[in-house]
């Protein structure tokens, strides 16, 4: 039986080291600030967005959701963002994914100041990343490595397989197992054959959206498996991996709720604070 990779409980001891950082940034004087951008009423983004809010004040950070109409035109969210780049209180800032039809998404995730982007989703933190040093890695992306890191996973070396290329998880991830001198294989939608590189994989992080995508025939004896699939299946969350045939076979395997997810929102907060230290204390000597 695989070792169960707990979220929750990686997440928790991310937080309790994150709190006392924050206590000790507010001796300073600097409280960090995160605000984010809800666009709409999506269930799904209203409820991560609050999550976001409150562990943001959970940590002692300051916090601020700005809620937009979903018909809001794209000149007036151009504006708000604006307003959050020139507030010099503000440390970081993030615009919650999906936005409406009518909205051009790079457009809108270009126009956030480079040094607040705590996603890293503007085009100069990607270029950032091409280059395996950006001021903060995608939130998913930094997750899937404290997972790996927290449980003395090695990565030099080892043959990493990522299924999916979005620019949110799958490249950015791929980027960084890259970074980490982990020989690298990325798969998606197109590519003939899954299984056989699938079963090469020393470590399998699956990020492709499609619930039951890996079964226990795609996965190698032994395996590291990352599912950050979000699927809801007859009102049941699953990730991207049949989990319960596939953790008789592997070696490690993150469960979906309770594996990555629990990482996304607790990395959101250690890339809050490091915008914050870089911002504020360092005058822009290590960017
Ligand atoms: N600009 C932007 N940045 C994001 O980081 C971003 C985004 N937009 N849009 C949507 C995705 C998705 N995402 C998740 C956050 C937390 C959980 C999470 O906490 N999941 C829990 C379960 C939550 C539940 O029960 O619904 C878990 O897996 O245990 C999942 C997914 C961040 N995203
Ligand atoms: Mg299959």
């Amino acid at each position: 039986m695989a070792r169960i990779l707990d979220g929750k409980a990686i997440a928790a001891a991310v937080k309790q080291d994150l709190a006392m950082e924050i206590a000790q940034l507010r001796e300073c004087g600097v409280q960090p600030k995160l605000v984010v951008v809800l666009v709409g009423d999506d269930a799904a983004s209203a409820s991560y967005v609050r999550s976001k809010e409150r562990l943001a004040r959970e940590l002692g950070m300051e916090a601020e959701v700005i809620r937009l109409a979903a018909d809001v035109s794209e000149v007036e969210l151009l504006r708000q963002i604006e307003l959050q780049n020139a507030d010099d209180a503000v440390d970081a800032l993030l615009v919650q994914l999906p936005l409406p039809d009518h909205i051009d998404t790079d457009r809108v995730l270009a126009a956030v100041d480079p040094n607040k982007d705590v996603d890293g989703f503007h085009p100069q933190n990607i270029g950032r990343y091409a280059m395996g040093s950006p001021l903060v890695w995608p939130c998913t992306t930094a997750g899937i490595l404290e997972i790996l890191v927290r449980s003395s996973v090695p990565l030099a070396g080892q043959t990493a397989v990522v299924v999916g290329r979005s620019r949110i998880v799958g490249w950015p991830t791929a980027q960084l197992l890259l970074a980490h001198n982990a020989t690298v294989v990325q798969c998606h939608s197109r590519t003939k054959d899954l299984t056989e590189f699938t079963r090469q994989a020393d470590i399998l992080v699956v990020a492709a959206g499609q619930a039951g995508l890996i079964g226990v025939d795609d996965v190698r004896e032994g395996a590291v498996v990352i599912d950050v699939g979000i699927n809801r299946v007859d009102g049941r969350l699953v990730g991207d991996v049949d989990f319960d045939s596939v953790v008789a076979k592997a070696g490690a395997i993150t469960p979906v709720p309770g594996g990555v997810g629990p990482l996304t929102v607790a990395m959101l907060m250690k890339n809050t604070v490091r915008l914050a230290r870089l911002r504020r204390l360092t005058k822009g000597d290590e960017r």
